[in-house]
């Protein structure tokens, strides 16, 4: 791609990972399509341009170079063979790709040779069984796989599990090891090292985006003596920032911190002898 074109990149246009892609997209800055229907988006400002694909498509262009870069599923970009990589893990649309049968969990995948699999993933799932040496015969569904064994057509299913309620309603039980641990990505090219201002942008809000989404700001004021235990709980990433306040002896901290562990860090922060603690999200950032 050279400098004056604009950056191809291909965007789910519907299914599990199209409003969390989208949104992303807008909290890294860039313009995304109000209308469902629009297939190609122009943001010039950004010097790129977005296609809205279906999510098992998008590694295929990307491979196949017409795209520059996308949005899928990790589950997808293995299923496809396509000669794409993982850039970067987005943190959206998690899910597990796993094994399901009616008393699965008596079952082990060697169990599975010589039986009928269904799965929208036989790519994954074919990669997966000869790795581990068990031939069975795969049946090819396009979804709702839940309901291919009480309708007669196989034995068991390999299939996305997210919260597992379709599975429990179609009278499944998970076997096996996890298959794959997906979420959203961000693809390239395999092999794709032209370098591209464009793309480092996006690379770089992108992992703003993801920093703002996972941690918090703390503040808290310390007197001198709790300073150092107090400090140690809340390291930041470069140091924290440590400030005098007009107190005499007291000091005003301020730190970044994973937001899952925010919680249990301000009870210790309180135990440490800190007050007037106090977080806040951050909007945005560049590390
Ligand atoms: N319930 C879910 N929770 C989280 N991620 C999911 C869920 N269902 C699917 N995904 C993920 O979303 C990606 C795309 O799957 P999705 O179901 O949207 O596509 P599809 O099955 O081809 O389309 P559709 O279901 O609209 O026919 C995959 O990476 C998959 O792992
Ligand atoms: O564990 P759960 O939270 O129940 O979610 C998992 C279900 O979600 C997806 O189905 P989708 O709605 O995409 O339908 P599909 O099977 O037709 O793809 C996936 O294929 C599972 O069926
Ligand atoms: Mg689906």
């Amino acid at each position: 791609m050279s400098q004056d074109q604009l950056l191809k990149i291909a965007v789910p246009n519907k299914g599990a990972l199209s409003e969390a892609a989208a949104q992303m997209l807008r909290e890294a800055g860039y313009r995304q399509r109000n209308d469902s229907k629009e297939l190609v988006l122009v943001d010039e400002d950004n010097h790129v341009e977005f296609y809205y694909l279906r999510p098992r498509d998008i590694a295929v262009y990307v491979g196949e170079g017409t795209l520059d870069v996308g949005v899928t599923g990790r589950d997808m970009l293995l299923d496809s063979g396509a000669d794409a990589d993982e850039v970067m893990a987005l943190g959206f649309g998690r899910s597990r790709f796993r094994f399901a049968a009616p008393g699965g969990a008596q079952m082990g995948v060697d169990s599975l040779a010589g039986k009928r699999i269904a799965t929208s993933y036989p790519g994954l799932l074919q990669g997966y069984l000869s790795e581990r040496g068990v031939e069975a015969r795969m049946i090819k569904l396009d979804g709702a796989v839940e309901s291919a064994i009480r309708l007669g057509v196989a034995d068991a299913i390999a299939d996305v599990v997210e919260t597992g309620t379709t599975l429990r309603k179609a009278g499944l039980e998970l076997f096996g090891d996890v298959i794959c641990h997906s979420e959203g990505i961000l693809i390239q090219r395999r092999g794709d090292d032209v370098p591209s201002d464009v793309l480092d942008l996006l690379k770089r809000r992108l992992s703003g985006v993801l920093v703002a989404r996972n941690y918090v700001m703390v503040d808290y004021d310390v007197s001198q003596e709790n300073l150092d235990e107090a400090t140690a709980i809340t390291p930041g990433l470069e140091g924290p920032t440590v400030s005098g306040l007009a107190k005499d002896g007291w000091f005003a901290v301020r730190a970044m911190v994973p937001r899952k562990d925010a919680q249990k860090m301000m009870d210790d922060l309180w135990a440490a002898g800190a007050r007037a603690i106090l977080l806040t999200d951050i909007a945005a950032c560049r590390l």
